[in-house]
């Protein structure tokens, strides 16, 4: 298969992963959460949209592995049971095949052999990123990005929840093929088609002070303090606006902000390639730059983790070496 039939198969997986998130926001909100080992919130939505994901990449694209942010070891002990339970409703698919589904996603590039041939082109999952946007009724995103030699080559990022300029109800997907631009598509749609939607692009604004920045909701993310201080830097009157999830890629994407600041809360952190693989494809195919917060660009040949950057810095481009040399200055 061809990168736009992939895409086009993600476009499709996508869209129906975000009806199922839709729909368990509107009755879920602050119900049904379990804590995970690392204390990140993860709800059904999260493993129901991972299963639906992977059950039509399965069928779609059968060769390709994916590299997903959950497994399901919490549903499959008796504990939760009644957890699974919900999940299958919700992904509409017996509980046995849920499980396999969400297995789909458990591969390591790391740890794969030399010689395995999953390693050359797999994609990169995360079924609900800004899970904590998602508990609050707020911003979150299914990203799906799609990696090639060690390097994204295309993405597909729903924001059931993003206002879109033009459009009565939120909500976007959003589409990129390496080489091919960037597309925005209705949530809702039968054409998957990657380069049907409208082309999209980022701002043209390079004027240091009027740059709209935009950050995590969450403090634990990103260092907001530092960020605070980069927008003085640059001075921006303005706070860098919140925003959970990598919506704040589609935004820049978009046009509507002109960068996003995720700054290190601490040394050992390693960013995970599924909240960036999506967000980076349409970011970059849109016309933007993306790189660490020491300007290197980021490297998804390390496996499950970003190991060899730290932070990231997305831009319209055109404000980039102003805003990591800012970035540069306020970590000192
Ligand atoms: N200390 C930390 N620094 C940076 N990112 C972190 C973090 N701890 C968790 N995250 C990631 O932040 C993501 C959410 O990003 P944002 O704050 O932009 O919404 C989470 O994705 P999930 O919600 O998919 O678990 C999680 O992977
Ligand atoms: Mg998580
Ligand atoms: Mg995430
Ligand atoms: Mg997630």
């Amino acid at each position: 298969m061809n990168r736009d039939e992939l895409i086009e198969a993600g476009l499709e997986a996508v869209r129906a992963a975000c009806k199922v998130c839709v729909r368990v926001q509107a009755d879920l909100v602050n119900a049904g959460t379990l804590e995970k080992g690392d204390k990140s919130p993860v709800t059904v939505a999260d493993f129901a949209s991972q299963a639906v994901v992977c059950g039509i990449l399965a069928e779609r694209c059968p060769d390709l592995v994916v590299v997903g942010e959950e497994g399901s070891e919490e549903l499959r002990t008796g504990e939760h049971r009644d957890l699974l339970g919900r999940v299958a409703v919700h992904a509409g698919m017996p509980a046995e095949e849920a499980i396999e589904a969400i297995d789909r996603g458990s591969f390591d590039p790391a740890t794969a052999g030399d010689d395995d041939p999953r390693k050359d082109r797999y994609w990169a999952l995360d079924p609900i990123d800004g899970t904590k946007g998602f508990l609050r009724g707020e911003q979150y995103a299914v990203a799906l990005g799609l990696i090639e030699g060690g390097e994204v080559v295309g993405g597909v990022l729903g924001c059931p929840n993003l206002a879109v300029d033009g459009q009565d109800e939120p909500g976007v997907v959003l589409v990129a093929v390496k080489g091919a631009g960037a597309y925005r598509h209705p949530v809702e749609g039968t054409d998957h088609d990657p380069h049907h939607g409208r082309k999209i692009a980022v701002s043209e604004r390079s004027v240091p002070g009027v740059l709209r920045v935009c950050e995590s909701v969450e403090s634990g993310h990103t260092k907001q303090d530092a960020a605070a201080e980069v927008v003085r830097m640059l001075g921006v009157t303005a706070d860098p606006v919140r925003m959970d999830s990598q919506a704040k890629y589609a935004a820049v994407a978009m046009g509507v902000a002109d960068a996003y600041l995720r700054l290190p809360t601490r040394p050992g952190y390693v960013e995970r390639i599924w909240d960036h693989a999506a967000g980076v494809a349409v970011l970059e195919e849109a016309g933007g730059t993306v790189t660490d917060v020491d300007g290197r660009r980021l490297d998804f040949s390390k496996g499950r983790g970003l190991d060899n950057n730290r932070g990231v810095i997305a831009t319209n481009g055109p404000c980039h070496a102003e805003v990591v040399a800012a970035v540069g200055r306020a970590l000192g």
